[in-house]
């Protein structure tokens, strides 16, 4: 009788190992898929530790990641150029159906014309992209060199001062320089031939300035036949600072237009300005017309200083 009951006592034992270990286990898969994915510096809404020190923020609700299954070996595989394996994009001429997500960012690497780039696509719409490393530190010291003594304040276009853009802005000339320099960087990055960019503008944001969620493609409901449109847009972070993150309120593929609402910086994608880094959002979906949800703002700068580059790539329309 007793090797029995010891026995029974053993299994029991074993029974209540193997229930502890196949709840741990459980426990282990639940955490493991909520954190999945999420690089270090991406934070849900629901997590307390909201934290994009790296560069970018992501709210809950974000659509599913959309990343075909044959793009998966694609992720953090250097110096490839992999683009010219996909189908074409009509703005860019560049190829389609690669993009991320903010949740799983399809993130690679690749050379341009000498130039190493780590490249994210986080949003297929907005369709948007994030450089990490754009440009150098001494690219943009030498922009705040020359921009700073020429700073007048920023205007709404067709409208003039405006109270929903509060910064002060300068321009750069894409002929010669740093100003060369930069379309140069942008125009191989995004495969858009030099000379299809606007001139430079520079922008500073001081403590409490902003610009209020717009387009930047210029709708011809609203300003009339454009013969060229803003297709796409390399946002150029020149300095590190609290606050003036860049908002996507659109991201979260609700169609809410938040124009008037800065209470807002609380929803889709946020980018927190990062020396040397770059957003780049397309105005146009593929098939050359506007993309509604590229609406975007410049939250407002809580301590220090934004100062920022926007260049931007037209096609003909
Ligand atoms: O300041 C920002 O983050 C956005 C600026 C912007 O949207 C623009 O220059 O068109
Ligand atoms: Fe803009």
């Amino acid at each position: 009788m007793l090797p029995r009951r010891h026995h029974r006592g053993s299994s029991v034992l074993l029974k209540s190992a193997c229930c502890v270990t196949v709840i741990l286990f459980l426990v282990f898969v639940l955490w493991s898929r909520r954190h999945h994915n999420l690089p270090s510096n991406l934070r849900t809404e629901s997590d307390p530790q909201q934290d994009d020190s790296v560069g970018y923020r992501l709210y809950s609700g974000l659509a599913r990641p959309r990343q075909p299954p044959h793009l998966t070996s694609l992720k953090l595989t250097p110096l490839v150029d992999y683009v010219a394996d996909y189908s074409v994009d009509n703005v860019t001429q560049r190829p389609l159906d690669y993009f991320g997500t903010a949740q799983n960012p399809l993130k690679f690497h690749y050379m341009q014309k000498g130039y190493l780039y780590q490249f994210q696509w986080l949003s297929a719409s907005p369709r948007i992209a994030y450089v990490p490393e754009f440009v150098s530190d001494e690219d943009c010291n030498e922009v705040l060199r020359l921009a700073s003594s020429q700073l007048t304040r920023s205007l709404v276009e067709g409208v003039g001062i405006d109270a929903a853009r509060t910064s002060s802005q300068t321009w750069l000339s894409v002929a010669f320089g740093i100003g060369k320099k930069l379309e140069q960087l942008a125009a191989d990055l995004l495969h858009f031939p030099v000379g299809s960019c606007e001139r430079i503008q520079v922008l500073r944001y001081q403590v409490g300035q902003f610009y209020k969620a717009h387009y930047d493609y210029f709708n011809p409901e609203f300003y009339g036949p454009q013969t060229s449109n803003r297709a796409v847009t390399v946002f150029v972070y020149l300095s590190d600072v609290e606050g003036g993150h860049t908002w996507f309120p659109n991201a979260d593929g609700k169609l809410e237009l938040e124009q008037q609402n800065f209470g807002g910086c609380k929803r889709g994608l946020l980018f927190r300005p990062k020396k040397r880094s770059a957003v780049v959002f397309y105005s146009m979906l593929p098939n050359g017309t506007f993309d509604e949800h590229s609406l975007h703002g410049g939250c407002p700068v809580t301590s220090g200083e934004k100062w920022a580059a926007t260049l931007w790539f037209r096609v003909a329309t």
